[in-house]
């Protein structure tokens, strides 16, 4: 067989094959895609310098939520005025100072909340209230009529269609005249609300990302003309991506060219409005910020039309993550998706960034020892430091931020699986009962772990965790063989100049047998007893550690050690009052198992189990 000589492209990263070899070819699917136009196509942008790929995000956007507008016409159950003041009042907690509270023209509902507005302090003074109207004299009409009387700031938002399809389709106009049909719209709300003092006005050419620049460009500044734009009384122009069709480059692109050829721009807030049809609305969010948008609407964790509104909650907690105030308040995240949860009557996903049941948890092994390691290393340095734990730069890999700042505890942390290892055991059974494992413990508990995760197949608590430790290294007292009965340690017995060893009373297979020992302490000494009594064990090491209870603490002392017949490794453990009764029990705990191998032959199975592996 010979090797195909594939022809070459020349970019500027140098030269690919033009086509893939053929052990890397894939067929064509029955995928009908040739019936879709690309984004280029649909819409051609006249940027041929672009300033927002080399832009940063430094301060938060204006936030406004249009949680009880566009998410609520998503819900198959709008909200019921209940759930519309809940959630309202959610909002202005949080601190968003602009909200769009509803479609009065739209339902009896709608317009009840707005006039419950007007007739309650339900609104603080410095929050914004928006309402959305279409271009329509009747709708406009009672859109103001819902705002009258009300004190706090108002915005009439009112939009239409410009996107080609929706010109012809569904509006049935041309380009000239649709901007007529808009610029009516606009003089309506003049009209009936331009005398107002304490409202603006607000235009979305709805589908502007499938709009014709010029064409956008051309209605806005009709828009910002008719309504007099100025900094003083600035008109949001809000472009939104109604439906997602195109990377976020592209959206960054048309929000730029808006950005740089708009008239009157400083009378003019920019303002961007991603749905998340592609799941890229965070992404086309970011960077429509960057390319010179300053306000965002969208809904808290992302409900809305089809795949939703993009979510504001991950855009300002993302701004959080790299530094930025996002200037409303996340600290009780869970409360916040209680009430959003209840006002929708949707779940958010256990996947959902910061917000889900599982963001903040780790089942895997290796991220499992890297979290546990790093939770180590940040609290160390917060005390090298001096300083508070919650004000130490956060550096814990696999958590892009402390689960703290958003009001979750690190319980969810490191949850134990299949797919787990011994740095996420040991963390819990650290986090939940104090035990502080030696490493070899570790290594030698996860396998009993895995052994019985393979068989279950499901996720382990912490309280298994410490179920599988006892039978894995604690001595279950009936079936002990050999006890301790007694012990006193060398010197406590002895008179002035006296040299004398620790004592040690023994029931070995119900006989009674009392030796002393020179020179050593007791857990050697109980050693040295078992060995006369045939039962070799060297202990190689005792590890010490306390285990917290809902009444108090108890000793915990695990004991290394090795049979002296055939070599073997094992641990046991003891748990007591005293770390010196616990010690000797895990030495008898160890004295049993190397007595019950040998009576059930099983010596070799259990050395093969418990010795040290490889990476130790
Ligand atoms: C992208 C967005 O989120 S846009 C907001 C969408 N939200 C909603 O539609 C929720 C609330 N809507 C409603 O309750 C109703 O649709 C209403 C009250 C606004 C209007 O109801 P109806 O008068 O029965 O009209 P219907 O909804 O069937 O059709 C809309 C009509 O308004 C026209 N229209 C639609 N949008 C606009 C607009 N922005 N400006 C002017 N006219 C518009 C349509 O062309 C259509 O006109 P036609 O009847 O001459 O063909
Ligand atoms: C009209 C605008 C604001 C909108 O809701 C959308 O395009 O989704």
């Amino acid at each position: 067989m010979t090797d195909t000589v594939f022809p070459t492209l020349s970019t500027p990263a140098g030269s690919i094959p033009a086509r893939a070899p053929r052990w890397n070819r894939q067929r064509r699917s029955q995928m009908p895609s040739h019936r879709y136009l690309d984004a280029h196509t649909r819409v051609e942008i006249p940027l041929v310098e672009r300033d927002w790929p080399t832009k940063r995000l430094s301060e938060a956007p204006l936030w406004v939520p249009v949680d009880l507008r566009d998410g609520n016409q998503a819900l198959a159950e709008p909200m019921d005025p209940a759930r519309k003041r809940r959630f309202f009042e959610l909002m202005v907690a949080m601190g968003y100072k602009e909200i769009e509270v509803g479609y009065p023209s739209a339902s009896r509902t709608d317009y009840d909340f707005v006039r419950l507005i007007a007739d309650s302090d339900l609104a603080p003074e410095d929050v914004t209230i928006v309402v959305f109207t279409p271009a329509r004299r009747d709708l406009i009409e009672r859109t103001v009529a819902s705002i009258d009387g009300i004190a706090n700031p108002v915005v009439v938002h009112m939009y239409t269609a410009t996107a080609p399809t929706w010109r012809e389709t569904v509006l049935g106009r041309g380009r000239a005249d649709l901007k007529e049909l808009i610029l009516a719209g606009g003089r309506d709300v003049l009209d009936l609300a331009g005398g107002l003092p304490n409202v603006r006005f607000e235009f979305s050419p709805e589908v502007f990302n499938l709009t014709e620049p010029d064409y956008a460009l051309e209605v806005c500044d009709a828009m910002t003309e008719l309504w007099d734009a100025r900094p003083e009384r600035p008109v949001i122009l809000n472009l939104p991506a109604t439906v997602e069709i195109a990377t976020p480059n592209v959206y960054a692109d048309q929000i730029e060219y808006m950005h740089k050829h708009l008239a009157r721009r400083d009378g003019v807030i920019l303002s961007v409005h991603p749905h998340n049809d592609r799941g890229t609305g965070i992404a086309c969010a970011e960077l429509a910020v960057l390319a010179g948008a300053q306000r965002v609407e969208g809904c808290i964790f992302g409900n809305g039309e089809r795949t939703g509104n993009v979510d504001i909650a991950t855009l300002a907690l993302n701004l959080h993550a790299q530094g930025i105030d996002p200037m409303i308040d996340f600290s009780d995240i869970d409360e916040i998706r209680r009430t959003v949860e209840h006002c929708n009557r949707a779940e958010v996903h256990s996947r959902h960034p910061y917000v889900g049941d599982l963001v903040h948890t780790a089942f895997s092994g290796t991220h499992q020892d890297a979290i546990k390691k790093g939770f180590a290393e940040h609290r160390a340095r917060a005390a090298r430091l001096g300083l508070p734990e919650q004000e130490t730069e956060w550096r814990v890999p696999y958590l892009p931020i402390d689960p703290a700042d958003i009001g979750r505890s690190y319980d969810a942390v490191i949850r134990v699986n299949s797919q787990s290892g011994k740095g996420g055991i040991a963390y819990l059974l650290q986090t939940e009962y104090g035990i502080e494992l030696p490493r070899r413990v570790q290594i030698d508990l996860a396998r009993h772990v895995q052994t019985h995760t393979d068989a279950h197949g499901r996720e382990v608590t912490a309280a298994e965790l410490w179920e599988i430790f006892q039978h894995a290294y604690l001595a279950p007292d009936a079936e002990a063989e050999v006890r301790l009965t007694d012990y006193e340690a060398a010197g406590a017995a002895a008179g002035a100049g006296e040299r004398s060893g620790t004592r040690i009373a023994l029931n070995v297979r119900g006989e009674e047998h009392v030796t002393t020992h020179e020179d050593v302490g007791p857990v050697d000494a109980l050693a040295r007893a078992l060995v006369e009594h045939g039962i070799g064990i060297e202990i190689l090491g005792l590890h010490q550690t306390g285990i917290a209870s809902g009444s108090g603490s108890r000793a915990l002392a695990l004991v290394e050690y090795r049979r002296t017949d055939d070599g073997g490794i094992a641990w046991a453990a003891g748990l007591a009052d005293s770390a010196i009764t616990a010690s000797l029990d895990a030495v008898i705990g160890a004295a049993n198992r190397v007595g019950a191998a040998h009576r059930i032959g099983l010596g070799n199975r259990i050395t093969e189990r418990t010795a040290p592996i490889s990476c130790a």
